[in-house]
């Protein structure tokens, strides 16, 4: 009775699943693999696969081009044969997407073995993620991004921190588990607020010690615990250049892979007119200062090389468009344009 009851309920739901958008019933599979290790687990012998040589992506250079190849099941095997216990190194693979046609994707750490050997069978080269996001394809830098977050979290959470047990990952990589005390550790990311800070006529942009010569860029910070994103946005432009938050509207956000896994949850929050006197925090910054859309207009139009001028000095550049800092600069511009409009 029992089986006849599952076949209908199976018959059923693939109906259901027929109405569904492709986008749907890519959500759902992919939940499935999450869920289902047996059947994620033979989901990966007709996967592709993304590789990393330690958390560095696996890039070919094609004329000027640097493009993401996904390596077929069968010739992963093939490469792994060329190693001792090629069997275990799939295991370690991690799900991070599907195509609509549900092919999985999974993407794999190959960083205990010979990097030239790989490289040359495969023709590429692997490559660090700060280079590689900049150089694909837009459409690959959010899928590097994740797949070397994820990669980089399973790493890192190889014990449990109660008990210091081995944890053992489930098929998929969408969680580990303790089996001495039952804790399932799931993968996390750091909320982190970026704000583009405005008087109404100019935009607050500022210098970490970190960053590269001449990159100014908006202020960001992460939320501490118990806080909600407002409470964030007010306490880290107090913190970093002494002003007070008026009001502050959301604007999208973005996964960020560095320096671990951060959730950008991009902002623009305006200050009274009359209160902008800059108080820079120089244990976090090393510059802050008020740009009117002129000057925002010109860094906008610079790239890194090209914002050194012939006495040495350099002109202002802001992050680039993968960057969420670059979108909150450019709707600054939009907006301060309209208005002028
Ligand atoms: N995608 C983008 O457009 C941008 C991304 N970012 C990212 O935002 C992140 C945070 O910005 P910051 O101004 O550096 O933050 P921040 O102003 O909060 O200062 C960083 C300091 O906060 C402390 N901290 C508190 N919680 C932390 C956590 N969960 N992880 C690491 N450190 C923590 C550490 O002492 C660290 O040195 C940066 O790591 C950067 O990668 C920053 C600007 C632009
Ligand atoms: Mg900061």
């Amino acid at each position: 009775m029992a089986a006849v009851y599952q076949a209908v309920c199976r018959r059923a739901s693939a109906l259901i699943c027929r109405f569904h958008s492709t986008y749907v019933r890519k959500m759902r599979y992919l939940n499935d693999l999450k869920e289902d290790d047996s059947l994620c687990r033979q989901a990966q012998t007709s996967g592709t696969f993304y590789l990393f040589h330690n958390l560095s992506p696996f890039l070919q250079e094609v004329g000027k081009q640097y493009l993401v190849p996904q390596v077929s099941a069968a010739e992963m095997k093939r490469i792994l044969e060329k190693f001792k216990e090629a069997e275990q190194w799939i295991e370690k693979s991690v799900l991070i997407g599907c195509s609509d046609e549900h092919v999985p994707h999974f993407a794999l750490d190959l960083g205990a073995l010979e990097k030239s050997v790989i490289e040359s069978e495969l023709k590429g080269s692997f490559t660090n993620l700060r280079k590689a996001l900049f150089v694909v394809d837009e459409k690959d830098s959010p899928l590097l991004a994740s797949a070397q977050s994820l990669l980089r979290w399973h790493d890192s959470h190889q014990y449990c921190s109660k008990t210091g047990q081995p944890t053992q990952k489930n098929v998929a990589g969408s969680k580990r588990v303790c089996h001495a005390s039952g804790i399932i550790y799931y993968p996390q990311m750091s909320p982190v607020v970026i704000t583009l800070v405005s008087d109404g006529s100019r935009c607050l942009l500022a210098r970490q010690p970190s960053f590269p010569q001449g990159m100014y860029s908006a202020l960001s910070g992460f939320c501490d615990i118990g806080e909600n994103v407002e409470q964030t946005v007010r306490r880290e432009v107090a913190e970093e250049v002494g002003l007070e938050v008026e009001s502050f509207q959301y604007s999208a956000s973005q996964h960020w892979p560095f320096p671990s896994s951060c959730l950008m949850i991009a902002c623009h929050a305006l200050v009274r007119e009359q209160q902008t006197e800059i108080s820079m925090n120089s244990l976090e910054l090393e510059e802050a200062r008020w740009f009117d859309l002129e000057e925002v207009v010109e860094g906008l139009k610079r790239e890194p090389g090209s914002s050194k001028q012939d006495d040495g000095s350099l002109l202002p550049w802001f992050p680039p468009k993968q960057a969420i800092a670059h979108q909150l600069i450019w709707e600054w511009v939009k907006q301060q344009t309209s208005q002028l409009a």
